[in-house]
C-alpha cells in the first residue's frame, strides 16, 4: 500500500535534513535558511517541548517546505503530529501498535528498523520506505548491501552518524532512496544564528543525487 504523499517526498529529496529546535526564535530563521538553498523537505525531531510549536512556525516561514516530524516513538505521537499538521513521521524504530497509529493517519511514513527480520516486519505491515537507524553503527553500506538481495521490495532512507562525506556513497545504492543527516543544519550553527552555513550546506546536500 503506498502512502498518497510518499512518492512527492522521495522524488523532492535526496538528502533529508534532521533538526532539532530548542528554541521557538530559530525556527522561522532556519526553515528560511534551508529553503533558500533549495532543500524541500526536512524531518524535525520530537526531543524537545516545542517541537510541533516549532512544525507551524517553519512551515509558516517556508511553506514551500514539507515538514515532517521524527523521534515518533509512540502511537499518541503519530496521532498528535498528523493533527498538528505533519508531512510525514519517521520513527527510529517500529513497534505494532505505532505501526498501526502511523498507518492510520494516512501520511507518508518512514518507521526505523535496523536488522531483516524487523524490515520484513515493517514490510509486513505495509510500509515500503524504511529509515535504516542507526545506519552506521548498525552495519551502514555493507548491511544495506546484504539487505538488496533478499529483500527486493524494501527501500530504505540511512539515517544514524551519517557525514557529509559518506552521504554520496549511501546515495549510490540500489535500495537507498534518500538519506537522513543532522550535518545540515547543527545544533551550534543554529544556536548562533549561522544562518548561511546553514543554507550552503542544504545547497550541498540538495545537489547530491541518488
Ligand atoms: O531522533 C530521531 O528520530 C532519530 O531517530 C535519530 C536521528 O535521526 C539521528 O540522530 C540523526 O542525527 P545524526 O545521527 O547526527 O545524523
Amino acid at each position: 500500500m503506498t502512502r498518497p504523499n510518499l512518492p512527492a517526498i522521495i522524488d523532492a529529496a535526496s538528502v533529508i535534513p534532521v533538526l532539532t529546535v530548542e528554541d521557538m526564535e530559530t525556527a522561522a530563521p532556519l526553515a528560511r535558511a534551508l529553503a533558500a538553498g533549495g532543500l524541500k523537505v526536512i524531518e524535525l525531531t520530537l526531543r524537545t517541548p516545542i517541537a510541533l510549536d516549532a512544525m507551524k512556525g517553519m512551515q509558516d516561514a517556508a511553506p514551500e517546505l514539507m515538514v515532517g516530524m521524527g523521534t515518533v516513538r509512540t502511537p499518541e505521537d503519530a496521532a498528535r503530529s498528523a493533527r498538528e499538521g505533519a508531512a510525514f513521521l519517521v520513527s527510529p524504530g517500529l513497534t505494532p501498535a505505532l505501526g498501526e497509529a502511523m498507518l492510520a493517519t494516512g501520511l507518508a511514513c518512514l518507521p526505523g528498523v535496523a536488522t531483516a527480520g524487523e524490515a520484513m516486519a515493517a514490510r509486513e505491515q505495509g510500509f515500503e520506505v524504511l529509515k535504516f537507524f542507526p545506519a552506521e553503527p548498525a552495519g551502514g553500506i555493507a548491511y544495506l548491501k546484504a539487505l538488496a538481495g533478499p529483500l527486493p521490495d524494501v527501500r530504505f532512507c540511512p539515517t544514524g552518524s551519517i557525514s557529509r562525506e559518506r552521504a554520496p556513497d549511501y546515495l549510490g545504492l540500489k535500495n537507498v532512496v534518500c538519506v537522513g543527516g543532522s550535518w545540515i543544519a547543527e545544533a551550534k550553527d543554529i544556536a548562533s544564528g549561522n544562518w548561511a552555513a546553514i543554507t550552503a550546506n542544504a545547497r550541498a546536500a540538495q545537489a547530491m543525487k541518488r
